[in-house]
């Protein structure tokens, strides 16, 4: 199991996650609380394992800047948090070579619509089944128009089929996981990733290293 630990703010918070068993630390370019620049990221990204991916957040469609960005901050990954958008995926692919990867998001509107919602969702991972780059596909919760660090959980029972039937894509499940649901929804969903942003922190950019250890330790244990 693939264990993303996202919205790190802080060196120590995204060393004791790395320390702690994580493959990947995530950091929010886009618009958050949690939100951080290029220039802070830098400083942390030297020092981390070289094995632990360091993905950063972003919403903006300007290949430039989130290749700057990117490349100022010591990124291993992209993750592209503004819907699917393979032309965008592409571009940076190409821009920034194939030591960078890109993780396309899609997202699952909670308390509107669930059949659209399925459709959409669908959609995209069929969109992403058929595409070549083979990128590892986020399922993250939105809430009407607002999504990323909602700490929303969407309903897995109803995600669960339509995941199945793309069993080749890899999905790394997030929105609302918690020390103590991260098992279940692996169970029910058996992704190929778990991501957690506000279930393992104490206040919005700063983690409890409590939870941090618990969700570790849940995710796998249930993998
Ligand atoms: O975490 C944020 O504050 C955030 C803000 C804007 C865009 C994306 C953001 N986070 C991206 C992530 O990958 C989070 O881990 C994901 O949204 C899950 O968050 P949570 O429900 O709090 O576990």
């Amino acid at each position: 199991m693939w264990i993303k630990i996202c919205a790190n703010t802080n060196l120590d918070d995204a060393q004791a996650a790395a320390a702690l068993g994580a493959d990947a630390v995530g950091f929010v370019f886009a618009p958050s609380k949690r939100q951080v620049t290029a220039a802070q990221v830098a400083v942390i990204t030297p020092h981390l394992p070289p094995s632990v991916e360091r993905v950063g957040v972003f919403s903006g469609t300007d290949v430039e800047a989130i290749a700057s960005a990117a490349e100022q901050a010591g990124l291993t990954a992209i993750q592209l948090h503004g819907g699917i958008d393979l032309a965008l995926a592409h571009s940076l692919q190409s821009r920034l070579g194939p030591k960078i990867a890109i993780i396309p998001t899609t997202h699952w509107t909670v308390g509107e619509n669930q059949q659209t919602t399925e459709a959409k969702v669908a959609q995209d991972l069929a969109a992403l089944a058929a595409d070549p780059a083979n990128y590892r596909l986020l399922i993250d919760a939105k809430v009407g128009k607002t999504s990323g660090g909602l700490g929303v959980s969407y309903d897995w029972t109803h995600a669960r089929p339509i995941l199945q039937a793309h069993p080749t894509i890899r999905v790394i499940v997030a929105g609302g996981l918690q020390p103590d649901t991260v098992a279940q929804a692996i169970k029910v969903l058996r992704p190929y990733g778990v991501d957690v942003a506000s279930g393992v922190e104490e206040v919005p950019g700063k983690k409890s290293y409590a939870k941090l250890e618990a969700f570790i330790k849940a995710a796998r244990g249930a993998s």
